[in-house]
């Protein structure tokens, strides 16, 4: 088994794959006319453009100068690409917008704009797009001068507050890889200043900021990105504190719920999260995803070899033991214990099915509240349509 010489050592002695998976990569979609003759992308322009839509997918948005790193973020997140396969990445020249749908819980849209964007340009309807944003990241190189960056900043954030002051501003002080750690702090807090500065002088000081120090060549983008979806998801609360009471009664010490195809951790308990404890539960991630799509799926046709039973244990040489399970098709819980608490397996398998069952019973309250939002609109739209005497669409 690898070994990853910034986890010290790490010995996986023991490990039991019986986990099958069967992931879907996001769809890339781009509303152009061309483009329709592909399935996929025609696919989802009818989903989008669904009158009964009932899901308003959260719009993230990627915004900052020309190559400060927007588009390597989005392929190395979504895409699996190598972070040194981003060097070859041209530039992006109209916005690309891509669904993610992984989850019933993670289910959003990413819009990633090409570097400069003029506010001014009359063909540009920055209102229409930033009033159905959930988040923008603003990207800014670090390794770079980022006067133009901060200013651009202001201007961006500025605008899309007077539209829509519910977004959420998450800055991504971005390619840190290259800086020592003080370097690291020492830019952290100039850029924070300086953007807060900025909002002070404009009488905005009420639009709140978050940073972020992130690079594609660690966990820090992975883990950056958690923080920006978690955000979005409104049942945040109720995932935690189920994951609390999970942990609390099974003798766990750390429990995340993840997204594994996107690695982003959607919920975690309310303990402190430790970097490192992350990026284990990133690597325990990868190597079940390659066994499984190495030796678990044969063919999409085959049908799933998919079992409620799949798991994944690693036994660590620190007498910790990590533990994976499958929670719906796209999540897994990645659990954090001492051996000792691990003889009691029983008792953690109950619990845990006990706590698979709630997130069901989450899910299904989600897909209610979607059916009526859906009917609701249903009916509007065929009211609307006998007013106008128009005939009505299909169910
Ligand atoms: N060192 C380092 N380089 C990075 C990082 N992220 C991206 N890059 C590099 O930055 C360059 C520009 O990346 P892009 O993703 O094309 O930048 P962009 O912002 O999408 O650029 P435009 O499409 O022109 O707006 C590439 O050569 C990447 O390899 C990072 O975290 N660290």
């Amino acid at each position: 088994m690898g070994r990853r010489p910034e986890h010290g050592g790490l010995r996986c002695h023991s490990a039991v794959f019986i986990y099958t998976l069967c992931y879907k990569l996001p769809t890339r979609w781009s509303v152009q006319p061309g483009d329709r003759e592909n399935t996929a992308v025609w696919f989802l322009y009818i989903s989008l453009s669904d009158p009964f839509s009932s899901e308003v997918k959260p719009r993230i948005l990627l915004m900052g100068l020309r190559r400060s790193g927007k588009s390597s973020i989005q392929k190395v997140v979504f895409h699996k690409m190598s972070p040194n396969e981003t060097l070859f990445l041209e530039s992006t020249n109209k916005i690309c917008r891509e669904d993610v749908s992984n989850s019933s819980f993670v289910s959003f849209q990413i819009w990633d704009f090409p570097g400069q964007i003029d506010f001014f340009d009359p063909t540009f309807d920055y209102e229409m797009i930033f009033r159905g944003t959930g988040a923008l990241i603003f990207v800014i190189d670090s390794q770079d001068d980022y006067v133009e960056a901060l200013s651009r900043l202001h201007l961006t954030v500025t605008r899309a507050y007077k539209v829509n002051p519910n977004i959420n501003f998450e800055v991504f002080i971005h390619k840190v890889d290259g800086l020592s750690d003080d370097h690291k702090i020492e830019k952290q807090r100039d850029i924070h200043k300086r953007a807060n500065d900025d909002l002070v002088d404009a009488a905005l000081e009420r639009i709140h900021l978050s940073f972020y120090l992130t690079s594609i060549y660690d966990h820090s983008i992975f883990e950056a990105f958690s923080k920006v979806v978690q955000k979005l998801i409104p049942q945040l609360p109720t995932l935690e504190n189920l994951l609390n009471i999970f942990i609390s009664n099974s003798g766990i010490e750390k429990a995340f719920l993840f997204d594994v195809v996107s690695k982003i951790y959607i919920a975690t308990d309310s303990s402190p999260v430790d970097m490192q404890t992350y990026e284990l539960c990133c690597d325990m991630i990868d190597v079940v995803i390659d066994i499984s799509c190495i030796y678990g799926l044969t063919s999409e046709e085959a049908g799933i070899p998919y079992d409620k039973e799949s798991m994944a244990i690693i036994h660590l040489n620190n007498t910790t033991v990590m533990y994976l399970k499958e929670v719906t098709k796209f999540l897994a819980l990645v659990c954090f214990l001492r051996e000792e608490s691990f003889e009691r397996k029983g008792l953690i398998d109950y619990n845990f099915h006990c706590f698979r069952k709630a997130i069901q019973e989450v899910f299904d309250v989600r897909l209610k509240v979607q059916k009526s939002r859906k009917l609701l609109s249903q009916r509007r739209w065929s009211k609307q349509a006998a007013a106008n005497g128009t005939p009505s669409l299909p169910c």
